[in-house]
């Protein structure tokens, strides 16, 4: 008796933890589409996987692997047939500005000039109109569109336009970013351009980044980690860290760890390939 035991420090169970660390959690989650037949099909099996806070992931795989579908059930724009999807530990049921979207089509309102695309979800936030011209003016500085701040879509390239559907999700402060092939329908040069743009915005802010392409080149060069996904159903089929250091520019391609890493997903890619058949 006597001495008065001190509080234990209780520590958070394990999944409190993830929920914490993780920025997006993808739980168990299925998909399945029915066919006009009625006949269903299975787009996404018990996928599950974690992306921590702050973290480039990219998702690469076959496709029809359910890479897209994934990030649609994300954004809120679909909803999963078995499991859940967390963002900074809300389970996602619907779209909202805490996730910001750059899809390969360009998504623009073509009646609005780049600053007003810009401006748009801050407007519909409420902020105060000071507020919003700093925001816009520090993001049309970053993707280097200042002079072209008064033009309309049409007026822009590919390069051009998506760079404002970066500054655009960006303005919002969402928690995470999601970009489905936002660099395919842009020319090599384009691309390359882009890769590197969005490396030093994503240096800069420091978002959490979920990016779906199907070039594996574009996938060792931005991410932190890598998600293979195969198919039929679709399912992470390897998880890879890319231990290549930051800042990364061209030359990386040319690293030995660069040609190994490429060399990995090719062959996990092969054997989903050698499956089917
Ligand atoms: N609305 C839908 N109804 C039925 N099937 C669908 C629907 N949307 C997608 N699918 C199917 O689900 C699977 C996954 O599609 P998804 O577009 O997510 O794949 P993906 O990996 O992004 O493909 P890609 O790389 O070719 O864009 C495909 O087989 C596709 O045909």
């Amino acid at each position: 008796m006597g001495t008065i035991a001190k509080k234990p420090y209780i520590m958070p169970a394990l999944s409190e933890y993830a929920e914490v660390a993780a920025r997006l959690r993808v739980d168990s989650v299925s998909l399945r589409y029915q066919s006009p037949k009625g006949e269903t099909f299975t787009a996404l099996d018990q996928v599950s996987f974690e992306v921590p806070d702050q973290q480039f992931a990219v998702i690469v795989g076959p496709s029809g692997c359910g890479k897209s579908s994934l990030l649609y059930l994300t954004a809120g724009l679909n909803e999963p047939s078995d499991g859940a999807i967390y963002v900074g530990g809300q389970k996602v049921e619907g779209p909202g500005s805490d996730r910001g979207m750059v899809f390969q089509g360009y998504t623009l309102f073509p009646w609005l000039t780049v600053r007003q695309n810009i401006e748009f979800g801050l407007k519909r936030r409420g902020l105060e109109s000071s507020e919003i011209n700093t925001i816009v003016e520090f993001y049309l500085a970053e993707v280097g569109l200042k002079k072209f701040s008064e033009h309309y879509p049409k007026q822009l390239s590919g390069g051009m336009m998506q760079r404002v559907a970066i500054a655009r999700a960006l303005a919002n402060d969402p928690q995470i970013l999601l970009m489905d092939e936002p660099f395919g329908a842009l020319d090599s040069q384009t691309r390359l351009q882009m890769q590197q743009l969005l490396l030093r915005v994503w240096g800069n802010s420091k978002k959490t980044v979920v990016f779906v392409t199907h070039d594996i080149d574009e996938a060792i060069l931005l991410a932190d980690r890598i998600y293979v996904m195969g198919a039929r159903p679709g399912r992470i089929k390897e998880i890879l860290d890319v231990p290549i250091e930051r800042p990364r520019n061209l030359e990386v391609v040319m690293e030995p760890e660069f040609i190994r890493m490429k060399r990995q997903i090719l062959e996990l890619l092969h054997d989903d390939l050698e499956e089917v058949h």
